[in-house]
């Protein structure tokens, strides 16, 4: 056994010093064992050799010095002490001759599927107090993450200038959106100051079916009512600012309030980050710090990819 290789089994961790005996039971069982359709046996030390069916070249012996030597004359219907068997080479050997050897030895090609399972496009809701830093975040994950989709909202308001329909809004009628109701093409919509915005479900199927992780950004009620319809079947992540005071100083520097509706929005978000325990994560946008933001979300995304039970999205 001076070739220094290590089996394990589901029972036991197979040293070099371990009996001949043992890894005569352990190479056996795995020469008639096809990875490529059966699943591995649980308790591969159990198996009797004297039952197995006896496949040609399957055995090799763990080298001249190890005194160890599986021959297929332990299978009764290939008749006594026929020697089929080939030398495992040496692990200094040349790699591709090593790993033919060890395919030998095992029984079957290695296989080149991919052994975690395929990932589920996610969806991934972002939600967060006015002036947090919802639209920059997402748009600067849309520019360094590939494979997201930002959906475009359904909306009966007018386009204002600078506008592109399409990219910024959907722009209907009300009787269309009231039909698009009708027809239950909307995941989710709200009547706000008196016009009606909502999430088209087709699109979010069609760039699922792509294989695109799908981004929503919704204030906090929408995101209370996108629970009550996906529950967790997607990822909801709560934006903060690091403390009040950031929040405000970024509110009044983007200027596009008046002081009554900041004052509004200052309220409503003391309001709002008592519902942060329902979501699934808490991500702080700091000042400055918007890139390290964008890099949390990502690491959320690649942690929900690499779970073992993906989400299951069904809308
Ligand atoms: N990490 C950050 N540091 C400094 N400024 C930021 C940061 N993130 C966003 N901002 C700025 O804060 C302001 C508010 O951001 P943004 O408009 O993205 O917020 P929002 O959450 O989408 O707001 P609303 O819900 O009112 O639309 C913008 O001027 C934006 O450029």
């Amino acid at each position: 056994m001076g070739r220094g290789f290590l089996l394990t089994t589901s029972r036991r961790v197979l040293s070099p010093s371990a009996s001949p005996m043992l890894l005569r039971r352990v190479l056996a069982s795995l020469a008639r064992f096809d990875a490529r359709v059966h699943p591995l046996p649980r308790r591969t030390t159990s198996v009797d050799l004297s039952r197995g069916p006896c496949r040609k070249n399957r055995f090799a012996p763990l080298g001249e010095s190890s005194g160890c030597r599986l021959m297929a004359s332990s299978c009764k219907t290939e008749g006594p002490r026929r020697a089929a068997y080939a030398p495992l080479p040496p692990a200094t050997a040349d790699k591709d001759e090593l790993i033919r050897g060890l395919e030998a030895a095992i029984g079957s090609p290695f296989s080149l599927e991919p052994l975690s399972p395929p990932t589920k496009p996610l969806i991934i809701v972002i939600s967060g107090p006015s002036g947090v830093g919802k639209d920059a975040v997402i748009k600067r994950l849309q520019e360094v993450r590939e494979g997201i989709h930002f959906v475009v909202t359904a909306t009966s308001r007018e386009k204002r200038s600078g506008e592109v329909n399409g990219k910024d809004y959907y722009f209907v009628t009300k009787e269309e959106f009231l039909s698009m109701v009708e027809r239950n093409e909307l995941l989710e919509y709200a009547l706000v100051y008196g016009e009606y915005k909502g999430i088209p479900k087709q699109q979010i199927r069609d760039f699922m079916a792509k294989g695109y992780d799908i981004v929503l950004r919704v204030d906090i009620q929408g995101a209370a009512t996108l629970r009550s319809i996906l529950g967790n079947s997607a990822v909801f992540i709560f934006l903060v600012a690091e403390d009040e005071a950031a929040l405000v100083r970024r509110l009044v520097g983007r200027k596009t309030e008046t002081t009554e509706m900041l004052l509004v929005r200052i309220a409503t978000a003391r309001e709002e980050v008592r519902h942060m325990k329902d979501f699934d994560y808490v991500v702080v946008n700091a000042e400055g710090k918007l890139d390290g933001t964008v890099k949390l979300v990502e690491s959320i995304i690649d942690a929900e990819k690499a779970r073992i039970h993906q989400r299951d999205v069904l809308i």
